[in-house]
């Protein structure tokens, strides 16, 4: 099992006046995708760092699937666990492959095991290793050397991953391509990942569930389309623009509003569209089509239906907050 369980988890700093990570509890799934979404210095990073023990909490317990984590020693801890963040953390003087090597070699992996899965590592996140293998870091684009960081992390595939705003330093194409990855990724893999965030429109975009927090403290926990469509209070409200209708349909994705697909259900000929896409994008193309439903496609396989109900649904409840 690879859940996460904070159970009322406090960190005050040396000298510090208040927690940087006040009374924290709650559990992420196995599997799923937690962006934890809050303004600078609200304890995001404190939070995330003490899951692999890089800081201890001053109070509480972290549970790794049963087992409390001052249970494992830390090394073994981060080899279980993937990290990754902001400014890719590469070694500069080694290559690629060698990046993405690193935990191989530290879990005592064979040449010929080491190798195969650096190159399959490389292909998963788009870098064809023939092009890429022998390169240094520097001789990447930004977005490039986070794939690597990606591959790097996921290379002794770990259940859990930490990422923190791993994408903070791209520009705004790259970041949204890269965010795609992650959700292409996520279906295949199945990780439980725990994301760090400041960027709204990028937290609704990935969450299974959206972690807001506020001054060291949880203050909601629960999906995108809840959190903004019920806010817990006036800060939440705030903080994700709750009552921008238009915005938050370019925000939510297909997925959170549609019907799952009968289990008998062929596809007739609807216009096609991604679980992944916008509400606003399945929106312009039922007005585009006057088709009476959309038919909602993962890999070409239908998951479910939309219909301008749906979509609706989700605006009135907006509306009504
Ligand atoms: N090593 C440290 N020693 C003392 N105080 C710290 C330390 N690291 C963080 N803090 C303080 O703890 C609080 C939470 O910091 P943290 O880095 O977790 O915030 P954050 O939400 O991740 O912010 P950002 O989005 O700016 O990265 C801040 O007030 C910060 O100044």
């Amino acid at each position: 099992m690879s859940t996460i369980r904070f159970d009322r988890v406090s960190l005050r700093f040396p000298g510090s006046p208040r927690p940087a990570v006040d009374r924290c509890s709650c559990e992420i799934e196995s599997g799923k995708l937690v962006v934890i979404l809050g303004h600078s210095g609200c304890g995001k990073t404190t939070l995330l760092k003490m899951v692999n023990r890089l800081y201890e909490p001053t109070e509480g317990k972290i549970y790794l699937g049963d087992t409390n984590i001052r249970q494992i020693k830390p090394t073994a801890l981060r080899q279980q666990i993937g990290y990754v963040i902001q400014q890719s953390g590469l070694f500069p003087h080694m290559t690629v492959a060698q990046n993405v090597g690193v935990v191989p070699k530290l879990l005592g992996w064979n040449r010929s095991r080491t190798q195969s899965r650096i190159d399959e590592l490389l292909t998963l996140v788009k870098l064809p290793p023939n092009e890429y293998r022998h390169r240094y870091p520097a001789q990447l684009s930004g977005g490039q050397q986070q794939r690597v960081g990606l591959a790097r992390a996921l290379a002794g595939d770990p259940k859990v991953m930490l990422m923190d705003e791993p994408f903070g330093a791209i520009d705004a194409i790259t970041r949204t391509g890269l965010q795609d990855e992650i959700l292409r990724l996520q279906r295949q893999l199945n990780k439980t990942i725990l994301f760090v965030s400041h960027d709204v429109e990028e937290a609704l975009r990935l969450a299974d569930r959206l972690m807001i927090m506020e001054n060291g403290q949880i203050v909601q926990y629960d999906t995108p389309f809840n959190v903004l469509t019920k806010p817990a209070s006036q800060f939440v409200h705030d903080l994700v623009g709750a009552d921008d209708m238009v915005r938050q349909l370019s925000l939510l994705r297909v997925e959170t509003a549609m019907m799952n697909a009968p289990e008998n259900y062929s596809h007739n000929g609807e216009p096609i569209i991604d679980r992944d896409d916008s509400l606003r994008d399945a929106l312009s193309l039922i007005l585009k089509t006057g088709a009476g439903r959309l038919a909602v496609q993962d890999n070409g396989a239908t998951v479910g239906v939309l219909t301008l109900e749906h979509i609706r649904d989700s605006t009135s409840l907006v509306a009504s907050t």
